[in-house]
Formats: C-alpha cells, sequence, structure tokens
C-alpha cells in the first residue's frame, strides 16, 4: 500500500499530561480525511506532531514514505491560528510567496514564474483582487483564505488544514470544500474540522481523535466510536440531513428525530 500518512505507537504529553496515547493510524495516499473530535481531543496536536512543530514522546510518523524530516518539504499545512500582527507590512502575494521560497531567499526576489504560481493560488481561493492588499486589512476568514493559498502554491503531495473554515461564511466555505476536492486529485487532503455537514458532503474517510484515533476508511463512524470519542451518544451533533454515511446509524435516533 502507498501511503501518506503512517503513524505508529504514537504518545505525546504536554507538561506530564497525556495528550495522545499509543496512537497507530495510516492514511492511504490520495485520501480526502477529515479529523473530528471534541474540543480539547488532540486533533491539533495531531497536525503538529504530523509537521514537526511538536516531537513526540514515544513513536513515528512516516509521511509520503518517507521519514518526517525528509518528507516535509512536500508537506502543506495551514494552522488554525491566522491572527497576524497587523502592523507588519506584508501584503498578501507577499504571504502567498513565503509558501513557495525556499529559504535563505526574501519573497522581493520572487520570478515570473513564482509570481504566476501565487496569482493563480489566490484565484483558487477567490482572493485574486486582494494580492496587492497589506494582510492586516483583511478580515480574519480572508486571511485564512490566504493561508490556504499559500499552502496550495506549493503545490504539496500532502496537505494539513486545521479548521480551515471557522471563520468562513457558509457560502465561502462549500466553495472552498470545492477547491479542496478539486486539490484531492492531486494531493491526499487532512483537515480537522468541527463543521459535519460540509465534512459528510466531501470526505472519503473520517478520523475520531480524543486521546486515542479511530480511523474509519469508509467515511461511517459506528455508535460504539461515538460514544468512546465523545462519551456520549451525541445525538445534538447530528444536524439534520446530514447523511448517515458519515455519522453512522444511532441507537436513539428513531426515537428523538423525526
Ligand atoms: N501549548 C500547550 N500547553 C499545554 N497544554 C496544551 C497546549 N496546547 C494545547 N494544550 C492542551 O492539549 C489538549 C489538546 O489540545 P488540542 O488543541 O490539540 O485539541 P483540539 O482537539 O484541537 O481542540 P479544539 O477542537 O478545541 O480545537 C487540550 O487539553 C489543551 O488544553
Amino acid at each position: 500500500m502507498n501511503w501518506a500518512v503512517e503513524v505508529e505507537g504514537l504518545r505525546f504529553a504536554y507538561n506530564g499530561e497525556t495528550i495522545l496515547d499509543d496512537v497507530t493510524f495510516s492514511v492511504p495516499r490520495g485520501e480526502f480525511l477529515a479529523l473530528l473530535g471534541p474540543n480539547g481531543g488532540g486533533k491539533t496536536t495531531l497536525l503538529k506532531l504530523l509537521v514537526g512543530l511538536l516531537r513526540p514522546a514515544a513513536g513515528t510518523i512516516r509521511l509520503l514514505g518517507s521519514p518526517l524530516e525528509e518528507a516535509l518539504s512536500r508537506v502543506g499545512y495551514v494552522p488554525q491560528d491566522t491572527n497576524v500582527n497587523k502592523d507588519f507590512p506584508v501584503t498578501v502575494e507577499e504571504v502567498v510567496l513565503m509558501g513557495r521560497l525556499g529559504r535563505g531567499r526574501w519573497f522581493g526576489r520572487a520570478d515570473a514564474k513564482e509570481r504566476r504560481a501565487a496569482a493563480k493560488a489566490l484565484e483558487r481561493v477567490g482572493l485574486a483582487d486582494l494580492a496587492r492588499r497589506r494582510l492586516g486589512e483583511l478580515s480574519q476568514g480572508q486571511r485564512q483564505r490566504v493561508l490556504i493559498a499559500r499552502a496550495l502554491a506549493t503545490a504539496p503531495e500532502l496537505l494539513l488544514l486545521d479548521e480551515p473554515t471557522a471563520s468562513v461564511d457558509p457560502s465561502a466555505q462549500s466553495a472552498l470544500y470545492e477547491v479542496l476536492k478539486e486539490l484531492n486529485g492531486e494531493a491526499t487532503i487532512v483537515v480537522v474540522s468541527h463543521d459535519l455537514t460540509a465534512v459528510s458532503g466531501h470526505v472519503g474517510a473520517v478520523a475520531c481523535v480524543n486521546r486515542k484515533v479511530h480511523y474509519h476508511p469508509s467515511g461511517t463512524i459506528s455508535d460504539a466510536t461515538f460514544r468512546a470519542t465523545w462519551g456520549r451518544c451525541p445525538v445534538e451533533l447530528i444536524a439534520h440531513g446530514v447523511p448517515h454515511r458519515v455519522l453512522g446509524v444511532h441507537d436513539h435516533e428513531e426515537d428523538r428525530h423525526d
């Protein structure tokens, strides 16, 4: 099997408090995987481990068939926190170019090819008109889209996104998932999301993260896993009409939904 992500026996603790415990799962290349789970379950921590921002206490991580450090140049990462220093004088285009240029190069020296790649990435997230604007002048949702464009500009083989649509309005949200779906033709995608409706329409697989990781290749979560992850049957999490392909069939559904 050709794997995009291989995690084995992963353990991580913050200040002695175990956040992820003996986590083992693999993601095949070409997958579109959503990481779901309760607040504080460890989703962001897991992504940070996958891009080498945190080091595990135990276990191994391989990406794209190579040890993590060797693969990172082929991996794109969109972090959750898009807050920037509003006075930092950097334009939208420059931020996107930062994704493309290697270490030791200044973004002022980008050549025409790199600028075209940046422009194309901005176009894909619907921000072509804002290329010359200062990042600090943008709304949070727009900044989130700039960070996605920065990751797209590197043409990653594996793209990891941490709640990329958290501050994006509903129409831009589905547009972004369409972009991700299109990109999925070229890259394996792992996205953290709380938006089950958006997730259910687009992803192929889901993984529930809460100290452990339960991977579901078919995109269906069983009632037992839901309980193990959220600690209860989360009937209130089920948006009406969300396909059960993602949510699975719940014991109480017939009683509580009409
Ligand atoms: N820098 C840190 N120092 C200490 N504890 C941390 C730190 N960052 C996160 N934590 C703790 O680790 C746990 C997991 O946090 P994490 O952000 O990975 O969860 P999450 O599943 O992404 O949550 P959410 O859905 O709220 O974004 C939480 O209990 C959190 O308080």
